[in-house]
C-alpha cells in the first residue's frame, strides 16, 4: 500500500454520510485527512440530491484546509477529478474507457462512475470537505437519473474486476496529494491543461442547465476560473456552475 505522507487516514464501517462526519471532526483535525466509510446511510449528492450507498462501493470524504478563497478551494473539483480518472487507470489498466465531464464527473465508458461533493466545513467555513463516491461494484438504474443524464455505471460492469474501497481510497489518495501539489506550486494552469486533455465532449454542442435557464453550445474551454465556456449563437458564454447534458 502506498500511503501519500502528512495525509491522514480513518476507516469506519458505517455513517450517516462522510460530508456530515466530516464536518463535525474539521475543526479537531491537526491536518489533511481522508475519511472512508463502508456504508453511509444518509449520503447525499450534488444539488441536494441523495446518493445510494447499499455498500460495496467507495465512500470517502477529504477534509483539509485549503489556502486561497473560496475560488480556490473550488479548484479542487479539477485535481479531484483528475486524481480519480489516475486511480481509475491504475487500477483497471483501462485509461482509454475513461473521460471528464465538467465539473468533477468520471465517465467510464461514457457512463457516471464517480461523483465527487465539495462542501466548506468547520468553523466560519474554514475547511474544505471533498467527497468521493464511485460506484465499485453496483451502480443505480438509468430510471434513478433525469433524463437525458449521463446514465450510471459501475467499474465492475464495465472492467469486470472488482476493486476493493481500501485499493480505490490508497490510490486516489494518493494520486490526489500529487494534484494537490501541483495545483499549490503551479496554479490552475497545469490542472486546467490536463483536465481539458481528457475532457468529454470539447468541440461539441452541450447543454447547461442552470436553476431558471438552458444554454445550448459549442464546449469551447474551460476557463482560468474552473468555469465552462460554450460559444452560444448569442456570443461566449463563461458559465460558474450548472449540470452539463449531452
Ligand atoms: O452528486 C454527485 O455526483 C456527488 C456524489 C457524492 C457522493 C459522495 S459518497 C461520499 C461522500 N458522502 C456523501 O454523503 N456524499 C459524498
Amino acid at each position: 500500500m502506498s500511503w501519500p505522507a502528512g495525509y491522514g487516514r480513518r476507516v469506519l464501517d458505517e455513517v450517516d454520510s462522510t460530508m456530515t462526519e466530516a464536518a463535525r471532526v474539521a475543526d479537531a483535525l491537526a491536518g489533511p485527512e481522508w475519511i472512508m466509510a463502508r456504508r453511509q446511510s444518509a449520503a447525499r449528492g450534488r444539488r441536494g440530491r441523495p446518493w445510494r450507498d447499499p455498500g460495496g462501493n467507495f465512500a470517502a470524504t477529504l477534509v483539509m484546509r485549503t489556502p486561497g478563497g473560496p475560488g480556490q478551494a473550488a479548484l479542487r473539483s479539477f485535481t479531484t477529478a483528475l486524481a480519480l480518472r489516475e486511480a481509475f487507470a491504475a487500477l483497471t489498466h483501462a485509461p482509454e474507457a475513461l473521460a471528464l465531464k465538467w465539473p468533477n464527473d468520471v465517465l467510464v465508458n461514457g457512463g457516471k462512475a464517480a461523483g465527487i461533493l465539495l462542501e466548506t466545513v468547520g468553523a466560519r467555513g474554514g475547511s474544505l470537505a471533498i467527497g468521493v463516491g464511485v460506484n465499485l461494484i453496483s451502480a443505480p438504474g438509468a430510471d434513478a437519473v433525469e433524463p437525458g443524464a449521463v446514465p450510471p455505471v459501475s467499474l465492475l460492469a464495465e472492467t469486470g474486476l472488482r476493486i476493493e474501497p481500501e485499493a480505490m481510497l490508497d490510490a486516489l489518495a494518493t494520486a490526489f496529494a500529487a494534484w494537490e501539489d501541483r495545483l499549490v506550486t503551479y496554479g490552475f494552469a497545469p490542472v486546467r491543461t490536463a483536465w481539458l486533455s481528457h475532457a468529454a465532449r470539447l468541440g461539441e454542442v452541450v447543454t447547461a442547465r442552470l436553476p431558471q435557464d438552458r444554454i445550448e453550445g459549442i464546449f469551447e474551454t474551460v476557463d482560468e476560473s474552473g468555469a465552462i465556456v460554450l460559444k452560444t449563437a448569442q456570443g461566449r458564454r463563461a458559465i460558474a456552475a450548472a449540470d452539463i447534458f449531452f
